[in-house]
């Protein structure tokens, strides 16, 4: 079968001779404190061997829940934030129609993401949309507790018991949360909702490969054994006992560090072809970020869209700061055909391109665009996948995983915990007065006072 593959030629050729090679037993020895737990945040190695863990019983169990959905509602919203969604939208719209949204076939509900955001024309748009219509609601948060997503499960739960009786409503909203806690937990407790645990020691970001991302994915019609059975395969390939040079994990974590300890290269620009792919750098950018974003260091993670973005960053990307290096995805082969026509007239002079498939002019632009970017002083790291479908994208997540995990411990950070992000929310919810937040709510109003 033909696989993934990783191309870092191109990124190998800015860096001192022997350094990827001197990064080797730093790398040995991350990938080694994963496999024996020995590493920083240890507790959160659920995600390891989840692909090869996972049995058929439990695969069967969320596909019944999502035939349940599926046969009862006609839009579903899959409500959730950072982990707790952007896996499952990743692997949605990389695998689905790009106009699936402004489409209403009879076999797939349409899938909405909410309880990502809290912006107030977003919900309200939202319920307005879902005015008569038979929706239902995956609320989706590891910790329950999340403020983005609880506010919006409660918009949502309200207007689904409204509209189809608590009754009914009950069969078509389902909790996945903590096994114990949170406040997702106790709604579900107490309505009796369908549930599933997000293993405790699965961290959000690393937790697409569970329930969090399988249900709205099987729910969007797409085949979880597949998506599975590709990350069972990276797991293997990417195993401890795989010699460095055939692991593709090992040097991908490798080269990045390199990149960053000895050319200056901050920042990680992960670049697609393909606009289906955007959120699953979307995905990748939570990933690597919250797990190497700290203590002052980490490899920035940016995306763009080609060649969408070569018409606003590609100016940057060719001639700005030196700090950049690219991470390039890209398909071998569209799932579709299109070739481009003949035109008598010739008015747009783009005769030249008649009879190719347009597919053709778009790796004629990644091609070219790689050229310029490595001769503008821009490293380029490719990773080819044959096609789109479950098993490749299953591949990518779990190689992507793994090479964070690994990349993390080289780096000497924890990798699997995000102690930056509570700052935010310490702040908001002493501004808005939230129960046991008095002190902090009295400190934060002082401060504001005296900074005007
Ligand atoms: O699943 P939860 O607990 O709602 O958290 C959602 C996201 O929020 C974070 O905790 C950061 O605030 C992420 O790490 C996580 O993916």
């Amino acid at each position: 079968m033909d696989n993934m593959k990783l191309d870092i030629r191109k990124a190998e050729q800015f860096l001192p001779a022997g350094a990827i090679t001197a990064l080797q037993p730093q790398v040995k020895a991350a990938h080694e404190a994963l496999e024996q737990g020995t590493c920083k945040g240890n507790d959160y190695l659920g995600w390891l061997h989840l692909p090869t863990q996972t049995t058929e019983t439990f695969l069967a169990e969320v596909q019944n829940v999502a035939d349940t959905l599926r046969k009862q509602c006609e839009v579903v919203v899959v409500a959730g934030i950072g982990g707790s969604y952007l896996g499952a939208r990743a692997v949605i719209e990389a695998l689905g129609n790009s106009f699936a949204w402004l489409q209403r076939d009879d076999k797939n509900p349409t899938i909405v993401f909410a309880g990502n955001n809290i912006g107030e024309d977003y919900l309200s748009e939202l319920t307005d949309y879902l005015k008569g219509k038979r929706f239902g609601i995956i609320n989706i948060s590891k910790s329950g507790t999340t403020t983005e997503t609880a506010l919006t499960f409660r918009l949502l739960k309200k207007q689904c018991e409204e509209q189809r009786g608590k009754d009914e409503a009950r069969n078509v909203i389902v909790a996945i949360t903590d096994a114990h806690k949170g406040a997702a937990r106790a709604a579900a407790n107490k309505e009796g909702y369908k549930t599933f645990v997000i293993p405790d020691n699965v961290g959000g970001r690393f937790s697409v490969l569970t329930p969090v991302g399988l249900l709205p994915i099987a729910i969007a019609g797409f085949d979880i054994r597949r998506l599975i059975a590709g990350a069972q395969d990276m797991e293997r390939d990417t195993a401890l006992n795989i010699p460095f040079s055939e692991n593709p994990a090992a040097i991908y974590a490798a080269v990045r560090n390199a990149l960053y300890k000895e050319a200056g290269k901050k920042i990680e620009i992960m670049v697609n072809y393909q606009p289906k792919l955007h959120f699953i750098s979307e995905w990748w950018k939570q990933l690597f970020g919250e797990s190497e974003g700290k203590e002052g260091k980490g490899i920035f993670p940016a995306s763009c869209d080609f060649t969408t973005d070569l018409h606003s960053m590609g100016q940057w990307i060719q001639e700005g700061e030196r700090s950049i290096f690219e991470t390039v995805i890209s398909v071998e082969t569209p799932n579709r055909q299109l070739l481009f026509p003949h035109d008598e007239e010739n008015l747009d002079g783009l005769n030249f391109l008649a009879g190719k498939r347009v597919d053709e002019v778009n790796k004629m632009a990644e091609l070219g665009t790689r050229l310029a970017h490595v001769d503008g002083g821009v490293p380029n790291i490719r990773i080819s996948i044959p096609t789109l479908n479950e098993y490749y994208i299953g591949r990518l997540i779990y190689f992507f995983e793994i090479a964070c995990g690994i990349s993390g411990n080289v780096l000497g950070v924890n990798p699997f915990n995000q102690p930056g992000v509570e700052a935010y929310k310490k702040n908001m919810f002493a501004l808005l007065n939230k129960p046991g937040y008095e002190a902090d709510s009295k400190a934060i109003k002082e401060r504001l006072q005296s900074e005007q």
